[in-house]
């Protein structure tokens, strides 16, 4: 059996494929987002994911052929990288695995770990596409100035709308009453004191105010509307750079895919699909990230080593 390991900014997935490629088990756990918590969250995470997945499948850790762990920001802290490599051992008791960065669990899924480029778009975003012996990423740099039509993207942007539309710069749409009633406020300035003293900042509760973009843009707010259409753009734009970096720019077209909770937004998955102009093979996801990464573990146990 292969494990594959799928780390996101709101929790982190686990699959386990049998030889055929066929799901045998999955659970799922915390986010091992470490950068702000600290590395040691990521031990403990694993290892109730590994052990559920494991009794799941009424099978030890050490009897996984192979696995991969996709771990969120894997390879941006050049000194955490040994550190984070090290850590499955302890887990599975094994030395047969690899550690990567997450956005290969995305690619992977989407495309069935064949040539071409996937952008994903959750609570972060990055696209990451290899040709041949080439590999690129493209976006990903983090959520105060990067992460460009992630969830905490268009959340801060929905935030900056809400401001707004608090004193006046922007009419008042449908999001401001989204916005309320989501964070329970009885007056707009209060939405300060929950973000920036109650949440402290934290990223994923921030993103996840993105679901009330899309609500407040289904319910005709036009600010939110513009948000969820410049975000497919955006993601439309790391293709364009992908496909240039990686040596993409002639016939046959270039397959595309995409994963992650954003592109559930109609809006943004448009304005994607219209931004690359028909440029592309735009393909519909084949398997969810964590199975891509199961499926990537299986390649790496089989295949040439990457
Ligand atoms: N229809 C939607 N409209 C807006 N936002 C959405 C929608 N569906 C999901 N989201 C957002 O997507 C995010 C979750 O996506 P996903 O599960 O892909 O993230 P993740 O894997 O935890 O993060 P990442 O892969 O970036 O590390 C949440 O922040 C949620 O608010």
């Amino acid at each position: 059996m292969f494990l594959g390991v799928d780390g996101g900014g709101t929790k982190t997935a686990f699959c386990l494929i049998d030889d055929d490629g066929a799901i045998v088990a999955s659970a799922r756990t915390a986010s091992i987002y470490y950068l702000m918590s600290g590395i040691d969250i990521v031990e403990p995470v694993l290892a109730r994911g590994v052990a559920e997945v494991c009794a799941s499948a009424r099978i030890e850790p050490a009897d996984i052929t192979y696995s991969f762990f996709g771990i969120p920001c894997y390879g941006e802290v050049l000194a955490d990288v040994p550190k984070l490599d090290a850590l499955p051992q302890a887990v599975l008791g094994t030395d047969r695995y690899r550690c990567g960065n997450d956005m290969i669990c995305g690619w992977a899924g989407s495309l069935g770990a064949a040539d071409g480029i996937n952008v994903v778009a959750g609570t972060g975003s990055i696209a990451y596409g290899e040709n041949g012996d080439r590999k690129s990423r493209a976006g990903g740099w983090g959520e105060i100035f990067g992460d460009e039509g992630s969830a905490h993207w268009v959340a801060i942007r929905g935030l900056n709308a809400f401001s707004k539309m608090g004193d006046g710069r922007l009419p008042r749409g449908p999001l401001a009453d989204v916005l309320r009633a989501r964070l329970d406020l009885t007056d707009d300035l209060e939405i300060v004191d929950v973000v920036l003293n109650r949440w402290q900042g934290d990223r994923a509760k921030i993103a996840a105010l993105s679901t009330a973009v899309s609500e407040a843009a289904d319910a005709g707010d036009t600010a939110s509307a513009d948000i969820l259409r410049e975000a497919g753009r955006e993601l439309a734009a790391m293709v364009h750079a992908e496909a240039r970096v990686l040596g993409f720019d002639s016939p046959p077209p270039i397959p595309v895919s995409w994963s992650g909770g954003m592109f559930t937004s109609p809006l943004l998955l448009d304005s994607f699909r219209q931004s690359l102009d028909g440029r592309y093979d735009l393909r519909e996801p084949l398997f969810p990230p964590d199975h891509g990464a199961a499926l990537y573990a299986a390649r790496l146990a089989n295949g040439p080593r990457p």
